[in-house]
């Protein structure tokens, strides 16, 4: 039986999903988190329960790829990389360049390469764990799956900013977006579950990660998405800002004597939860932190929720109505009282959901109340499994 391989890296992570194919059963996962800080920790589960965990420093996205697969040989979840047929690359910036999912040859890597600088934090991580998939599967079937291919084609009135036009025909200067994957996968999941098609329904889709982007997604397209130029827009991130006034990023520039490159990199790894709560950038510490009254803790809260609130209702506002907002990701699936914040403060749209429906983390369930005019989903992410599927598709199309 032969298998194949998504690789999912992060800014500090690389997630991992073996499929048996045909059949689309998960025979092992994985997680290696902090890379780059001085202790890194990876899990692997596989067989039939088995589990490796093993706490490591993982200076590099290299070193955690080559560590990932010595243990596909090492735990004997593989005998030989030859049963390995087919690999999947998540890949975060696409530009307007790749409007689908690719197959990897020498051209496609040096586009990636050349599309870095619009996600720094991301893509030079990913084509690392391309490259060195290369080496030790030459003759696998080799895909990248975009982050921003979904949203490549929203209307240009909300993909484009209000600057001079010329930034956007010289230097790409536009909304990308990102999470793509997720949201064309739970949008796709929502409309099964309401027994409609997508192309009729208007959503509103809500990956809530430590990265989280919001996507109105219109008859199954991505008409307008919170994260913009770069993954650093939008809503209140783990450590991420999320939207600020450029203008107060050159006041405080000049206030501490900082360059343009370390601003930015305080407003994606020192701001969001965990710039404002100064307490952690988990949404568990936060919300244990509040619940003990601490102020900081609850302003946090108070900022993160007000955040999604605002996007979800100008989405409502922009579509003319939704059918369903869907939570999904590390906080939208495991996170019953941020929930239930959020919901609460949408009540006058008419969402409304059942308190014993929303006690529950990852599952795939519809929390609304009978009388909910907007349904309320929650749809556990899988974008390991559209970078399957997508290889399947694009496999059939080289034939
Ligand atoms: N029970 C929970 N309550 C609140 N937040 C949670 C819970 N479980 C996980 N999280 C949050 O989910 C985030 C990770 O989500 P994930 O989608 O895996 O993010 P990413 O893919 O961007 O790394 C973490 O920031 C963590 O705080
Ligand atoms: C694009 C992005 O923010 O990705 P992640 O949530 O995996 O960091
Ligand atoms: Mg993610």
């Amino acid at each position: 039986m032969s298998k194949t391989i998504a690789v999912n890296a992060g800014s500090s992570t690389l997630k991992f999903k073996l499929f048996d194919m045909p059949s689309e059963d998960v025979v092992a996962e994985g997680t290696i988190e902090r890379i780059g800080e001085e202790m890194g920790h990876a899990k692997i589960k596989y067989g039939d329960g088995q589990k490796h965990e093993e706490e490591r420093a993982f200076a590099d996205h290299g070193i955690a790829v080559k560590y990932l697969l010595d243990q596909l040989i090492n735990l004997d979840i593989v005998k030989s990389y030859d049963e390995i047929t087919a690999v999947g690359h998540r890949v975060v910036a696409g530009g307007e360049y790749f409007k689908d999912s690719a197959v990897i040859n020498d051209d496609v890597i040096a586009k990636i390469d050349s599309l870095a600088e619009y996600a720094p934090l991301h893509d030079p991580a990913e084509l690392v764990g391309i490259k060195e998939f290369r080496k030790v599967l030459p003759n696998a079937f080799a895909v990248a799956v975009f982050d921003t291919s979904f949203h490549v084609d929203m209307p240009k009135m909300n993909a484009l900013y209000s600057v001079p036009y010329e930034w956007y025909e010289k230097y790409g200067a536009r909304k990308y977006g990102a999470h793509g994957t997720s949201h064309r996968y739970v949008a796709t999941r929502a409309a099964e579950m309401l027994g409609k098609p997508l192309k009729d329904l208007k959503l509103i889709t809500m990956h809530i990660g430590a990265g989280a982007s919001i996507t109105a997604v219109k008859g199954g397209k991505s008409y307008d998405t919170s994260m913009g130029f770069s993954p650093l827009a939008g809503i209140t991130m783990a450590t991420r800002s999320g939207d600020v006034d450029p203008s107060l990023v050159t006041f405080i520039q000049e206030k501490l004597g900082k360059t343009s490159s370390e601003m930015i990199d305080i407003l994606n790894h020192e701001s969001g939860i965990k710039g404002i709560s100064g307490i952690s950038p988990d949404m568990r510490d936060i919300l244990a932190a509040a619940d003990k009254g601490d102020k900081r803790a609850q302003l946090t809260l108070d900022i993160y929720v007000n955040r999604i609130v605002r996007y979800v209702g100008a989405y409502i506002a922009e579509m003319g109505g939704a059918d369903a907002i869907v939570f999904t990701a590390g906080v939208g699936e495991n996170s019953v009282p941020i929930r239930k914040m959020v919901t609460d403060k949408l009540a006058y749209f008419g969402i409304k959901i059942d308190q014993e429906k929303n006690n529950c983390h990852g599952v795939e369930r519809d929390l609304s109340t009978p009388d909910a005019k907007i349904k309320t989903l929650l749809i556990p992410t899988n974008e390991e499994l559209m970078i399957v599927r997508d290889i399947e598709r694009l496999k059939k199309q080289s034939k």
